[in-house]
């Protein structure tokens, strides 16, 4: 996922930025970068939270009218500091960069680096080839006076060379704050402003969320290979402004994104309570009588709402959350998952004992939580626990900035529901239908166009075969065992049907 944000306007931008990245601290946990420029960049990175890495002494260094901010999950390269974004560099042009997403030809573009730019990456993480390319690509223009065609220029070589999903904030030192995102709008990005007395200050983030917080108003989605560029006149530049979102990640709405954000005009909020609802299809057809419906927090709740609300049944919460346990998902070992899910939910025995408990997450990826909580429900005296996703099976790795790219890791991949339900020892296991899914959010229905790649393996970067083999090879140089571990977990614990 990751989070970016970007400011530009009259006065220091450091408060903002620390504020709009607090908003996005549930899209990455690894570590968190800000870089300001006033006559020079000011960068201070660090591994962990935003309030862990931004102290008032490191605050106040990073003086600049103009800044980016970045939370961190890891999805190339390695989890050291050094490797935290932004990225800033001095030649061949200056720049600060941030992104979200991940590119897959990085082995082809890396090569191309060297041969046409005679440039070599530092670090593994692949905002580096996004920005020595863009950078690259701006150097070759007129230095004397770069014009706003030389920027979109150089941003569209950019996004003929490099593939994959990336929503960036650049800092062109001395120029102006730049947006752009790759071809399919896989990743999301929005634009804001907010008047003062001295003037417009705009904004680029991961989410709307992060405006409610700042007091900013919500101008546009920076979709499909769409550019944004504010010079240092506050002018703002569109390059390809009307294109629609063509193939968006769906597992956005369904998961990652804040519940208050909008996304393509949608709050997140009520697309998972439609989920829900459309599961009561399926739930009714399974013959599953439940006395209660319960969410998994955080994630779980709007679509368990929407559940309840369908088949007529009381929603109670009945998962306590621990709140200082952040994402399970995000932690980049298996170990380090299964000991936040372990400290995190705790259930009210008052609440499930003796019931049949129908309980709603958003989606099953590798079991580590499903499992669990199956576990705690039965220990808490419940009769009988059924497991419900809102979430079709994954089934294939996802490529675009999302740490599922290893096909063992992910339970649907290799294993039946039946096998699955047996593995986290439910009663029964219900997935969203991806026909259900695509209703509300496939281009055929109207709804602008979603990427559901890890629910089908159909890739709309086209065929990605040679990729996803670097990307595999380049994970599991960083996980050492861990893929191995989780796929023999799986097929050694799945049990037989246990008699409840
Ligand atoms: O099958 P798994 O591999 O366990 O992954 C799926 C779980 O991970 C996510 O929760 P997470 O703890 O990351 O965050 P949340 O608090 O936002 O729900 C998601 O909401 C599921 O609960
Ligand atoms: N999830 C992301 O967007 C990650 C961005 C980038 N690939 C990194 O690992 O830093
Ligand atoms: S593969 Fe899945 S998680 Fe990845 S971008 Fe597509 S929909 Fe989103
Ligand atoms: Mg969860």
């Amino acid at each position: 996922m990751c989070g970016i944000v970007g400011f530009y306007g009259p006065d220091d931008v450091v408060q903002d930025i620390v504020i709009g990245l607090t908003a996005l601290q549930h899209r990455g946990q690894d570590a968190a970068g800000i870089a300001t420029f006033d006559d020079n960049f000011h960068l201070h990175k660090g591994n962990g939270l935003i309030n862990d890495v931004f102290k008032p002494k490191q605050l106040k260094k990073l003086k600049g009218n103009i800044g980016i901010g970045h939370a961190r999950y890891t999805t190339q390269g390695s989890n050291d500091t050094e490797l935290a974004q932004p990225f800033t560099t001095s030649y061949p042009f200056g720049l600060s960069m941030v992104h979200n997403g991940n590119v897959i030809n990085f082995r082809q573009v890396a090569k191309l680096m060297h041969q046409k730019y005679h440039v070599l990456p530092k670090t593994s993480n692949d905002l580096e080839l996004i920005m020595y390319t863009f950078a690259s690509e701006l150097r070759l223009k007129n230095l004397d006076a770069l014009s706003v065609v030389d920027i979109f220029d150089a941003v569209e070589t950019t996004q003929e060379l490099v593939k994959g999903a990336y929503a960036t904030i650049t800092i062109i030192a001395g120029h102006g704050l730049l947006a752009f995102n790759d071809p399919l709008g896989i990743r999301p990005l929005v634009m804001g402003r907010r008047d003062t007395p001295r003037g417009p200050v705009y904004a680029f983030a991961s989410e709307s969320t992060c405006f409610d917080y700042l007091g900013f108003d919500f101008i546009k989605n920076v979709g499909p290979g769409q550019a944004i560029f504010i010079d240092s006149d506050f002018k703002v530049h569109y390059k390809n402004p009307y294109q629609q979102p063509k193939n968006f990640c769906v597992f956005e709405h369904i998961y990652f994104a804040r519940e208050d954000s909008t996304i393509h005009g949608r709050l997140v909020a009520r697309e998972r309570v439609r989920l829900g609802k459309i599961l009561a299809r399926k739930v009714i057809e399974s013959g599953i009588q439940p006395d209660m419906v319960i969410d998994v927090p955080s994630s779980g709740y709007f679509a368990a709402s929407g559940l309840a609300e369908a088949i007529g049944v009381p929603y109670r919460r009945a998962l306590v959350k621990n709140n200082h346990m952040g994402r399970s998902f995000i932690v980049s070992s298996q170990a380090g998952r299964e000991d936040v899910v372990k400290k995190k939910l705790n259930p009210i025995r008052e609440f499930v004992e003796g019931k049949k408990v129908a309980v709603v997450d958003d989606s099953i990826v590798r079991g580590t939580t499903s499992r669990r909580i199956v576990r705690i429900l039965r220990e808490a005296g419940a009769k009988e626990v059924y497991f419900i996703s809102s979430a079709p099976p994954i089934v294939s790795p996802c490529i675009y900035g999302i740490d599922m790219a290893m096909s063992t890791e992910l339970i649907a991949a290799n294993y039946t529901e039946e096998e699955i339900c047996r593995y986290i020892e439910a009663d029964k296991v219900i997935y969203q239908s991806l026909d259900d899914l695509k209703e509300l959010f496939s281009e055929e229905k109207g709804h602008g166009g979603s990427c559901f790649a890890c629910f089908t393996g159909n890739y709309p970067t086209g065929d990605v075969t040679k990729y996803l083999r670097h990307i595999q090879e380049e994970r599991q140089s960083h996980r050492k065992k861990e893929p191995a571990e989780a796929l023999t977990s799986v097929s050694a614990k799945a049990p037989e049907p246990t008699e409840h």
